[in-house]
């Protein structure tokens, strides 16, 4: 659905924030966007989106240009950014101004989400607090039915009721004609969700697998006297939880935040397991 192909960019007088990065996005999957502070998630949303222009390669959505901006691609994307500025509108003007450049958007699932929000289509935007913004963005782009959702950092801002709230309508909303990215660094947030992980660092791809391949190599666990030698990584300051090749040991809970470190401080040890499994 959509493919980065060999996509560089940085910002003017700057370092490279991207160098070749290629990436392909299937539908019917959550992929979770990782890295550092700086590593170019925002921006690499921004590509995709077509509001920032790469320095050399390609971003295409259903085989289309981002670049372009047409018509045809941009009613076939949203993105549910960061930080935003939106205007001194009611709900419903502010629905009403945006629906209409989404084709199959849904008004019932707009106003569903604004009433289980606990806002009213008559509050005016701009009088909300930043996480009641947040909330009216994230209902528009669900709203919207685009083939290509892209979430940066979507809980900023809500409060716990709302973060699981979130998991629960974004599980309901993913179908098979559907990618959802989002880029977060409150992994514990939507971990339950994702199923493919994207990892940034150092304007690079350090990492780009499905959980499924994960569970089936990766084995995370407690380190002990017996086992410390066979682990991958293992951090004292998560417990002593540590990642060992799964071999025969029954399947185990995918510890994201684990996962992460691992691949930042062993990333050629974690790959090359990774890339061992035959998918014939
Ligand atoms: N408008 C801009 N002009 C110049 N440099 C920028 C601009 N926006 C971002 N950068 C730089 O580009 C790099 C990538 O920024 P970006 O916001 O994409 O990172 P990020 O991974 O989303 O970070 P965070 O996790 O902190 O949100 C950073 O080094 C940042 O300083």
């Amino acid at each position: 659905m959509l493919t980065l192909k060999q996509l560089q960019f940085h910002y003017p007088n700057s370092r490279p924030v991207l160098k070749s990065v290629n990436l392909s996005f299937k539908p019917g999957g959550i992929y979770g966007l990782f890295g550092k502070n700086g590593e170019g998630k925002s921006t690499l949303m921004k590509l995709v989106s077509g509001l920032l222009n790469p320095k050399m390669g390609l971003c295409s959505l259903k085989g289309r240009s981002t670049q372009s901006r047409s018509v045809a691609t941009l009613r076939d994307l949203f993105l549910v950014p960061e930080d935003f500025e939106l205007p001194g509108l009611p709900i419903q003007t502010y629905e009403k101004v945006h629906s209409s450049f989404y084709p199959n958007f849904s008004k019932e699932t707009f106003y569903n989400l604004i009433e289980e929000f606990r806002l009213s289509p008559n509050q005016v935007i701009s009088r909300l607090s930043f996480g009641q913004k947040k909330k009216v963005l994230i209902a528009l782009g669900l709203a919207a039915n685009t083939p290509l959702l892209l979430m940066d950092e979507p809980t900023n801002g809500l409060d716990i009721p709302s973060k699981s709230q979130l998991r629960r309508i974004l599980a309901s909303y993913v179908d098979d004609g559907k990618c959802i990215i989002i880029a977060t660094h409150q992994v514990r947030d939507l971990h339950s969700l994702i199923d493919h992980v994207v990892i940034l660092d150092n304007a690079q791809v350090i990492f780009d697998s499905p959980l499924s391949d994960v569970s089936e190599k990766l084995w995370f666990g407690k380190a002990s006297k017996e086992n410390e030698a066979s682990a991958l990584f293992s951090e004292s300051t998560f417990g002593g939880k540590a990642i060992f090749p799964r071999e025969d040991r029954d399947e185990s809970e995918i510890d994201l935040e684990l996962l992460f470190n691992a691949v930042l401080t062993e990333p050629t040890q974690i790959n090359t397991l990774l890339n061992s499994i035959n998918h014939g």
